[in-house]
């Protein structure tokens, strides 16, 4: 099968225009799921183009029709009929999208009909079972297809809540946590969950339980337990802020560039997205964040870099977008909260060490510990990044145009996971694309 490339250069070090980016992914995935199971009371506005979210919207849509479709057969139909429509095994394929899959996971389990909820090659080797067991013990009928704990799943319907109180460990993945409390106002029983060791991502149980808020859902957040009784959602919508991890890539660009003036319209000082925190991280590369005129100004300072260490662990998709800048300038910082890289679109960690090596640059991990060797780093003139299916890996390698002369990457449209238009951009602020079909 053919293959999209993108070569990216860039002339000069100098950045200076306007971005408008799409909707969170993160976000916008949440409302939808929160759309269907409100039965249209909750809208969403600001829908975003990530390609998760268009599929995830395609999905729940089709869902919600044949619903629809059932309910006026059902209302037409004779007093004898069934009370059900059987619509037979249907196969739901959700691509590499990772929350998409852990959502409709626990969307699927609490509807009637049978699904085999599958994925990309990749979603085949990110585990689901604690997710799996959290549903099952809650009175899902839930099995694995091909290997135990990793999708395809099969959801047979026959939801009958066995039990309110179930216990989930917190520091594999926060989106099971964020699965099961956007169904918890549907259980009979409502939902107590506990937490158990680490919670990792925090910030996005956070951005759920605030989304699930705004959407009339009350809950109570004490100690490792979150408690949501059984209630109704509110007529109301849910506005998607920009993408903030989309953002981190014009920050990125701007701690690269000599000059750099970018305003990123839409995004506020208060965000529901951990990844906001970019500002703070950046402020440490000399670049200040102003928020006026409705959007973020971004402007590059020279600022001798003296923060050595980072923690990820609540902004884990940023990890990339900080190492490679970190590479690039030198700069030997040591990274800690990587350990949920392993299991994302590819082994970003591995990934990361191959293709930093590819400029002398080495992560080196020392149990929970990562260290950026510069000692032996050189500017290849050509560097050709392999992207492992990881839009991350693109869209972090890409601000090293302003110091490489020229990079290639490997299957440009992977970028459109989250941010489809991020070579449309690039474009439109200076860089050089193109396309190439290899
Ligand atoms: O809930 C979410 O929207 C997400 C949670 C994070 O995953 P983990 O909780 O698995 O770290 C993050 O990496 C992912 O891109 C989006
Ligand atoms: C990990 C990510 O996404 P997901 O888990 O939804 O596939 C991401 O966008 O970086």
């Amino acid at each position: 099968m053919a293959m999209q490339n993108i070569i990216l250069s860039k002339s000069n070090k100098h950045i200076k225009g306007t971005v408008n980016l799409t909707g969170s992914k993160s976000e916008c995935n949440r409302a939808l799921i929160i759309e269907a199971l409100s039965n249209g009371k909750v809208k969403v506005d600001n829908v975003s183009d990530s390609a998760d979210s268009v599929l995830l919207a395609g999905i729940l849509r089709k869902n919600q029709e044949s619903r629809v479709k059932d309910q006026e057969v059902l209302a037409g139909g004779s007093d004898h009929g069934p009370s059900t429509i059987d619509h037979g095994l249907q196969t739901v394929d959700i691509g590499p999208a990772g929350t998409a899959m852990r959502f409709l996971t626990a969307y699927y389990a609490i509807q009637d009909d049978e699904v085999i909820l599958t994925g990309s090659q990749r979603m085949k080797e990110r585990p689901i079972g604690v997710l799996v067991d959290a549903l099952t013990e809650l009175g899902a009928h839930i099995g694995f297809e091909e290997q135990e704990g990793y999708p395809p799943i099969r959801l047979k319907g026959g939801f009958e809540q066995l039990s309110r109180q179930i216990s989930i460990k917190g520091n594999i993945s926060s989106q099971y946590i964020t699965a099961l409390l956007l169904i918890a106002a549907r259980l009979p029983l409502g939902l107590e969950l506990h937490i158990e060791g680490e919670l990792t991502s925090r910030p996005y149980v956070e951005m759920t339980l605030a989304m699930l808020q705004t959407a009339g859902i009350r809950h109570t957040w004490t100690d490792n337990v979150i408690a949501i009784a059984n209630q109704d959602f509110a007529t109301t919508s849910l506005y998607i802020e920009p993408d903030w991890s989309a953002a981190s890539y014009w920050y990125a660009i701007a701690a690269l560039a000599d000059e750099a003036e970018i305003f990123l319209t839409g995004l506020t000082a208060y965000s529901l997205q951990g990844d906001s925190v970019i500002t703070e991280i950046m402020a440490n590369f000399g670049i200040t964040s102003q928020f006026k005129d409705g959007g973020v100004h971004l402007l590059k300072e020279a600022k001798p870099l003296s923060r050595k260490v980072f923690d990820m662990k609540e902004c884990p998709d940023l990890a990339q977008t900080v190492i490679v800048v970190c590479a690039a300038l030198g700069h030997e910082a040591t990274f800690t909260g990587l350990e949920t890289l392993k299991i994302k679109e590819t082994d970003r960690v591995l990934a990361l060490q191959t293709e930093l090596a590819k400029m002398g640059v080495k992560l080196i991990e020392k149990g929970q510990v990562y260290k950026l060797d510069c000692s032996e780093k050189f500017i290849p003139e050509r560097m050709f990044i392999n992207t492992y299916h990881d839009h991350r890996m693109a869209m972090a390698f890409a601000p090293l145009a302003l110091i490489v002369p020229q990079l290639e990457f490997e299957n440009g449209p992977v970028v459109d996971k989250s941010y489809p238009a991020f070579w449309d951009d690039l474009e439109k602020q200076g860089f050089i694309v193109e396309e190439v079909t290899i």
